[in-house]
């Protein structure tokens, strides 16, 4: 049986095979061909709905059906003004990398973007849409986010329904036929009773139950998988991991997650050493999770199907950590879960970092350089000269040499014109 979440091995790759979303797809193709014929009625649409439905699906599968090629930003980057400045450079240049193909824009999850940490990024895509050559995706799980109002003004709005337990079920049977795995039709209908219209979830379970028992079972769904509500919090998710019997429960927990890949690293590595007793487990621990790690990084460059290590490393990886539980003496431990200090730290320091960047942002201007460049290279030396140990007399002098220099390059520059004009008579 393959690694690969199956959720993305089965991710479809025509709209043909996208299940449940008539209406949305016939809303899009005639979209799509109002620019093609020059009149775009809207520049942009915004997909919305639940997760899991399929609105990142639909925009691939559409850009792959009409052979265009799919310029798009990952969820957790597209929030930044810089990011969204950058794919705006991208989209402005008339011909594409690929040759003569046409583009499609996609922005992912906008709803994610925060107003006040990444402010001036809504604008900077309403800006997009404004001035874009191509048409523009968004897709949002909660579009009536009050930080999204302009959005809705500019995007035709397109609502998509979660999925009904029929497509659901001839999902889930596809994967299973294509995976081999015996699968009785009532454990499949008990999928999809319990993923609530979640394609990602319920293919999720299908993989978790097939891999550990080769077969689904209507008994095995009941026993094993919840209803799912909602995402898990923090501090359930790391409840879920930490005391996972089995696989399955802790790569549920990892995937189910509302916290955000990198900060749930963070979390995990918190409260491991509260968790575990024996050194060698908080050992074992670290060593998985700082693999996760490494895995999440090289995912965010591109690689996307590293994700299904990362839940593999961070949930079963940390939940076995624990050897006891290999023997039959384990129990769960209840411990007081405690918040990253990494939070902590980077809310006490939030004045003071502010600070630096502006500070930072001065230098860099000044010198032509990054504010990497300044940080790193310019205030070191700043660090071992503190301005206040410069006599009154001495700023002055450095003052003054600033102005000598500056009057010097004036009387250069008179001199250079003297030159010129003489030339000319
Ligand atoms: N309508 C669908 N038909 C077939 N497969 C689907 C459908 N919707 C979702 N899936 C499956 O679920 C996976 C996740 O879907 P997708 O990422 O498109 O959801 P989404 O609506 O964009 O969710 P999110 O809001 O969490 O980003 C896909 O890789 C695919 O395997």
């Amino acid at each position: 049986m393959s690694h690969l979440q199956w959720s993305i091995k089965y991710r479809p790759r025509s709209l043909s095979e996208v299940e449940n979303q008539e209406e949305v797809k016939e809303e899009l193709k005639s979209w799509l061909e109002s620019w093609m014929n020059g009149k775009p009625n809207y520049k942009a649409v915004l997909l919305n709905g639940p997760p899991g439905v399929g609105k990142t699906t639909i925009a691939e599968a559409m850009a792959h059906d009409y052979n265009m090629e799919l310029l798009e930003m990952n969820a957790s980057d597209s929030r930044r003004l810089n990011d969204v400045k950058s794919i705006a450079e991208k989209a402005s240049t008339s011909s594409s990398l690929f040759g003569e193909k046409g583009r499609i824009i996609l922005l992912d999850e906008v709803d994610g973007i925060n107003s006040r940490q990444d402010a001036g990024a809504i604008p900077a895509i309403i800006d997009l849409i404004e001035e874009t050559k191509f048409p523009i995706i968004l897709t949002a799980n909660n579009v009536w986010d009050p930080s999204l109002r302009e959005l809705r003004n500019v995007a035709k709005l397109i609502d998509l329904k979660r999925l009904g337990k029929i497509p659901m079920k001839k999902l889930l049977e596809r994967i299973c036929k294509a995976e081999k795995v015996i699968c009785d039709p009532k454990g499949i209908g008990a999928i999809a009773d319990v993923s609530e219209g979640d394609a990602r979830y319920a293919i999720n379970i299908l993989q978790s139950i097939a891999e550990v028992y080769r077969r689904v079972t209507e008994d095995l769904v009941k026993e094993l998988v919840r209803k799912k509500e909602r995402t898990l919090d923090p501090f359930e998710t790391l409840r879920d991991i930490f005391w996972a019997k089995f696989f399955w429960q802790a790569r549920a927990a990892a995937t189910t997650s509302e916290v955000d890949y990198e900060l749930l690293i963070r979390w995990i590595s918190e409260n491991i050493p509260l968790q575990f007793q024996d050194m060698e487990d908080v050992f074992r621990g670290f060593d998985v999770l700082g693999k996760a790690s490494i895995f999440l990084r090289r995912a965010k460059l591109g690689d996307w199907d590293l994700l299904s290590y990362v839940f593999d490393l961070m949930g079963p990886g940390v939940a076995f950590a624990e050897s006891s539980k290999l023997n039959g003496s384990w129990k769960a431990k209840w411990v007081k879960y405690q918040f990253p200090s990494y939070v902590h730290l980077m809310s006490k320091t939030k004045e003071s970092r502010d600070a630096l960047r502006s500070a930072s942002e001065k230098i860099a201007k000044a010198c032509h350089c990054s504010t990497d460049k300044a940080i790193n290279e310019y205030f070191p030396f700043m660090r071992v000269l503190p301005l206040d140990e410069f006599s009154p007399q001495e700023l002055k002098v450095i003052k003054g040499i600033e102005r000598e220099s500056e009057t010097k390059n004036g009387e250069r520059q008179q001199q250079r014109k003297n030159i010129r004009s003489r030339k000319r008579t």
